[in-house]
């Protein structure tokens, strides 16, 4: 009798939402309080920090430090390679050496291959795309396959004219505005996937579908963190009415919903209408579409895969080249040394080729030497296990998060001593004779693990060839000068995110010689 009024809207339309949102977020309170008290609590997780509550791979709910990396390297130092934590409703399970990532997402990588499942994925489509996509859909493994087959070493030969191509653009765009090499990179790599994928050529950085993909990312970089929206620890939200108060992320989700379907629809219906008229660049989507005997929903997975690969392919390999540029201008030996063993191998008449790379070995532990010192995902994408687990008595929940430390791996000083130090001659021994010497390859970490190993690594790994080794030969990084004649010295400084690069910086980008002008202007 007491509690009547609570209950019986007192009057008007707005009185009734109230009650009915307070009813709706009581029934959320009171289900994720007794859920988890039904589950017992016999088993021991991982141990870890106690009341520390973050999102896997952000500093969007606790802002600490931005390098959480590095805090979870220091924390695994207390609590021992595997350890965890809770955030909000989830089990948080971190990785910190190549061992246990090794044994978990290597060797069982069968229930390891998972993606942490995601209510805003699902309300924004966003679960369609591989990077997000569950281990547990139907279209996995065809997923997987197509995109494969298309970057492997035999999909991306098809592409290396094209790809040659967009690095001399890149060339040509540095030598007349070096300040905006950021610009040039993007466009360079935005070039090449989507020629790739799609057969579609970007003319210049304020391309209308570029332009279309950039923004959509940016927003969606800005708002998506794991751990950013409540109905992720709560799906039950889901459905909660959007007309309620409160209810605002559902229009929010719409709109994200509607801009995700149009940038895969875009350039998807673009390279169809370019195949239908019989011009069309043997790409990705001309590839998949002019199968035989496809299932009814092969074109519907074939343009997830298609854009899904802007995403995953341009960011990551720009971060990767601005890596580069700031340890190029930090490290001037190991820029000479590269350039002086470019000269001897390849000349100074053209630019190198994929062809020259095993004859470049200081080029290649330079390039595996940028990837270790500072990898472009320090913590990789987050996978999740299906099923409980046990590992060297540490309990693993099912549906836990598990988030291999990339970057305590590549700076472990029993694998990498002095990690710190950027030093390519760690991959070369002292001698031939010197196997023993030589540290483990960084390229096994920084591409992610078992099944779900990045798609396009090959791809990746001749992209960043053609494009550092050229630049190598043709330009020199330099420490830039203030008003004062002053050099300025870059700080290592890096963003955090699931894609991580350095904080803007300067350097001063000039040719190498008048030879080096003549190939960036005239060169085959
Ligand atoms: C320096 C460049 C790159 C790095 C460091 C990188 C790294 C990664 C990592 C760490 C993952 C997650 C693997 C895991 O979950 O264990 C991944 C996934 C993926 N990458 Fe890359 N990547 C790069 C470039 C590319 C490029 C150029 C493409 C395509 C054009 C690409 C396509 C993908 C796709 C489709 C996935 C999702 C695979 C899945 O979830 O099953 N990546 N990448």
């Amino acid at each position: 009798m007491v509690l009547a009024p609570l209950w019986i809207p007192v009057s008007g339309l707005a009185a009734d939402k109230a009650t009915l949102a307070i009813a709706f977020l009581l029934l959320v309170l009171v289900a994720s309080f007794v859920a988890p008290s039904l589950q017992g609590n016999s088993k021991l997780p991982p141990p870890g920090p106690h009341g520390f509550r973050q999102s896997p791979t952000s500093r969007s709910i606790v802002g600490r430090r931005k390098d959480i990396w590095r805090q979870y390297a220091e924390w695994s130092r207390m609590y021992g390679p595997v350890f965890s934590f809770r955030s909000h409703r989830l089990n948080i399970v971190v990785l910190n050496s190549a061992k246990a990532i090794h044994d978990l997402l290597g060797t069982r990588s069968k229930i390891y291959s998972d993606r942490p499942s995601s209510a805003t994925n699902d309300l924004t489509t966003l679960a369609k795309s591989l990077v997000r996509m569950s281990s547990q859909s139907p279209h996995f493994h065809t997923t997987r396959r197509i995109a494969h087959e298309e970057l492997s070493a035999k999909g991306t030969a098809r592409h290396l004219p094209s790809i040659e191509g967009d690095v001399k653009l890149l060339l040509k765009n540095l030598l007349s505005d070096p300040k905006h090499f950021e610009q040039h990179l993007r466009l360079c790599q935005s070039r090449s996937v989507l020629k790739t994928i799609y057969g579609y050529t970007v003319e210049s950085n304020d391309d209308y579908l570029v332009t279309k993909i950039e923004d959509w990312m940016k927003v969606y970089n800005s708002t998506m963190h794991p751990g950013t929206w409540l109905v992720d620890s709560y799906p039950i939200l889901k459905y909660y009415p959007g007309w309620l108060p409160g209810g605002g992320f559902q229009t929010f989700m719409a709109k994200r919903r509607a801009s995700t379907e149009e940038v895969r629809n875009l350039p998807f219906e673009w390279a169809k209408l370019e195949i239908k008229s019989g011009k069309s660049y043997p790409s990705f989507v001309l590839n998949q579409m002019s199968r035989e005997n496809i299932i009814p929903e092969h074109e519907e997975i074939v343009k997830n895969v298609a854009g899904t690969m802007y995403m995953a392919g341009v960011d990551t390999v720009v971060s990767t080249m601005l890596i580069f540029f700031l340890l190029m201008t930090l490290n001037p030996d190991a820029q000479k040394r590269a350039q002086d063993e470019i000269s001897s191998v390849v000349g100074s008449d053209r630019l190198p080729q994929l062809s020259d790379r095993e004859r470049l070995p200081y080029v290649d532990a330079l390039i595996q030497e940028v990837f270790r010192f500072h990898p472009g995902g320090p913590l990789g994408v987050p996978h999740s296990v299906t099923q409980d687990d046990y590992y060297e008595g540490m309990y693993i929940q099912k549906g836990s998060i598990i988030v291999p430390n990339i970057w305590a791996v590549t700076h472990d000083e029993s694998m990498y001593p002095d990690p710190m130090q950027f030093d390519p001659a760690r991959y070369l021994g002292k001698s031939e004779k010197d196997a023993k010497g030589i540290q483990p390859d960084p390229r096994n970490f920084v591409f992610g693990f078992g099944r779900r190993v990045c798609a396009g690594m090959y791809f990746a790994e001749v992209t960043l060839f053609l494009q550092i080794s050229s630049i190598l030969a043709t330009f020199n990084i330099l420490k830039e000068k203030d008003a004062d004649g002053v050099e300025i010295t870059p700080q290592l400084d890096f963003t955090p995110g699931i894609v991580s690069r350095p904080e803007v910086f300067v350097c001063k980008i000039v040719p190498r010689s008048d030879a080096a002008i003549d190939l960036i202007m005239w060169g085959q």
